[in-house]
């Protein structure tokens, strides 16, 4: 997929002068896979060109940061730990073990091909992980995935902690230099570049010659104008939930003229597995800003490196990176700094597309008629009681039935799914098989997986794709508190050099909704929550009707995201290792 660069200054997503053609005779057939013409619409059409400044930055050659090859000081079994912790389903083959290591260690992209055995010994000799194997019944091969045995998630939390409390006592050491500077730094300055909100663990920072000043936030700034916040751990293994917001600005005064470029690759912690993208590039919209401003840089790897917004310091950035700048807070940072400038229409032709996965025109009034095609949201989905009722079968599940990752916890139903297929399990608790029962009934196929995630207020989940097992629809039934799902502008995930992806709206999922997603908001968008304890609904949020304006506060949401596989290996004799 060819990148395409959207500058920040673009305003929205105007699609009234989109000339392209869909197809009409193309194969828009009733089959489930049937949405070719997608493929025929040309979104360049969409966006803006990119500008010749910027495309120079488009393809860096690599760049070697010393400070980021060393050796991690962490052993094999944290890495693989925290690969896991970080995967969407807790499982992961062990190919998707070694990316994540090298994503997140970036030693090991050139260490001695050594490292890889001593990652499979660790998993096989290691109590802590345990083998799930999968027998094809297709083609009668076997392959595996791990995780983490449900009995030693404690124990491995423990070993994670041990690890983070180590590298945050390195930390305390070398420090007093950067605060000084940084508080000395004027946040009324009208040099400010952007804000952005960042989550307290952070400590103060410097890049390279351009410092952020974090201030607790904006009410207490008022009140405490240069504190600085206390010198804090990286946020890499902390439990998410006791977070509140920082703002941190990045003083235009301090971007230095001939800026020290580097290159920077970041990866999304909560999404590695086989069917989603591994290694996203996300660059915020703060750092090309800058990048921007120096379209002469002589250096051509215009990128900044994000370890080192992280912490400049190569000692802070041996293996506790990158998640040390929370995953999501990054995105935040990114929305922050790019208000949403509506407004977003769409071409008629797209809006009245034939929707193959849904069944006849039942969804037709609830379409959210001012976002991308297609999205349909049903407030009051379910009644109170039957929230209660399903909140209390949920509280039931017994403990290591909930896969606990570093921003949420899930529960898979139905079975494990894999590249291509289910391997089903009917494991649904009566009121969720209920539930599913009665979204089918808007479906072409019925739906035959549940993923049951719960936030907790200033949790969210990294901007992704689904992947390719499911059919293209998703439904989502939100219980216990609302939240905000964003969707952002799809980007190559194999391109380091990818440009800044850009969020194009949101979604209210208010408590005992149904949203359902399909054709170009799933296929052609990301979507994720972004880690916050509160959402202010404005004009961005495609369905806020009556409540623009309105600050809702976020309670504990457990969403139940059900979608159906195209392909089932049923049979539990296909499953090892008491996943059942
Ligand atoms: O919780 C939600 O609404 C979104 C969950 C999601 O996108 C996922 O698990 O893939
Ligand atoms: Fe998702």
């Amino acid at each position: 997929m060819e990148s395409t660069f959207i500058d920040e200054g673009d305003s929205g997503w105007d699609l009234t002068s989109y000339t392209g053609n869909i197809n009409s005779n193309s194969n828009s057939n009733s089959s489930f896979t049937g949405l070719d013409w997608i493929s025929k619409v040309d979104l360049s059409k969409f966006r803006e060109e990119i500008t010749p400044d910027i495309q120079k930055y488009k393809k860096p050659s690599p760049v070697k940061v010393e400070s980021y090859e060393k050796k991690p000081s962490s052993s094999y079994s944290n890495m693989v730990a925290l690969a896991l912790k970080n995967s969407a389903t807790g499982q992961l083959a062990v190919s998707d073990i070694y990316t994540f290591i090298c994503e997140q260690f970036p030693y090991f992209r050139t260490a001695p091909p050594g490292w890889k055995n001593s990652v499979r010994h660790n998993l096989s000799l290691n109590k802590n992980f345990q083998k799930i194997e999968i027998k094809h019944e297709t083609h009668g091969r076997k392959s595996c995935l791990w995780s983490i045995r449900s009995d030693k998630i404690a124990k491995v939390d423990a070993e994670l902690e041990k690890w983070r409390e180590k590298e945050g006592a390195e930390e305390e050491h070398d420090t007093v230099e950067e605060d000084e500077e940084i508080s000395s730094s004027d946040p009324t300055s009208s040099h400010k570049i952007s804000e952005y909100v960042y989550t307290p663990r952070e400590r103060p920072q410097k890049i390279k010659g351009i410092s952020c000043k974090s201030i607790t936030s904006k009410t207490e700034q008022s009140s405490k104008s240069s504190s600085i916040v206390s010198k804090s751990r990286p946020a890499i293994l902390s439990r998410t939930n006791s977070k509140r917001p920082i703002s941190s600005v990045i003083h235009e005064s301090e971007v230095p003229s001939a800026t020290p470029t580097l290159c920077w690759k970041y990866s999304y912690g909560s999404h590695v597995s086989p069917s989603r993208p591994v290694s996203p590039t996300l660059s915020s919209l703060n750092i090309d800003r800058s990048v921007k401003r120096f379209p002469s840089t002589p250096n051509k790897n215009a990128h900044i490196n994000l370890f080192d917004l992280i912490s400049p310091n190569p000692k802070r950035n041996t293996g506790l990176f990158p998640n040390a700048l929370n995953d999501n807070s990054l995105l935040a940072c990114t929305l922050a700094a790019s208000p949403y400038k509506g407004p977003t229409t769409f071409p008629p032709a797209l809006m009245t597309e034939s929707q193959p996965m849904l069944k006849g025109d039942k969804l037709l009034s609830y379409r959210v008629s001012n976002a991308p095609p297609s999205v349909y949201y049903i407030p009051e989905f379910i009644s109170k009681d039957e929230e209660d009722a399903l909140l209390n079968e949920i509280d039931m599940a017994p403990k290591p039935k909930w896969e606990v990752l570093l921003n949420r916890k899930l529960i898979n139903y139905g079975g494990i799914v894999g590249k291509k297929s289910l391997f089903a399990i009917d494991d649904f608790p009566p009121r969720v098989r209920c539930l599913m029962l009665r979204v089918s009934e808007y479906l072409t196929r019925p739906l035959n997986h549940a993923l049951v995630n719960e936030y907790l207020p200033g949790q969210g989940i990294m901007a992704h794709t689904d992947g390719p097992s499911f059919l293209p629809v998703i439904t989502t039934v939100t219980i216990g508190s609302h939240t905000v799902l964003d969707f952002y502008d799809s980007f190559d995930a194999n391109d380091v050099s990818s440009p800044t992806k850009k969020r194009r709206g949101g979604l209210l999922l208010e408590r005992r909704s149904l949203v359902v997603i399909t054709q170009s908001l799933y296929q052609d968008m990301l979507h994720g929550i972004c880690e916050k304890m509160q959402d202010t609904i404005d004009e961005s949020i495609w369905n806020a009707k009556g409540r623009l304006g309105d600050v809702i506060s976020r309670d504990r949401r457990i969403s139940l995201t059900l979608r159906t596989v195209d392909k089932t290996n049923n049979g539990v004799a296909s499953l090892l290792g008491g996943r059942v």
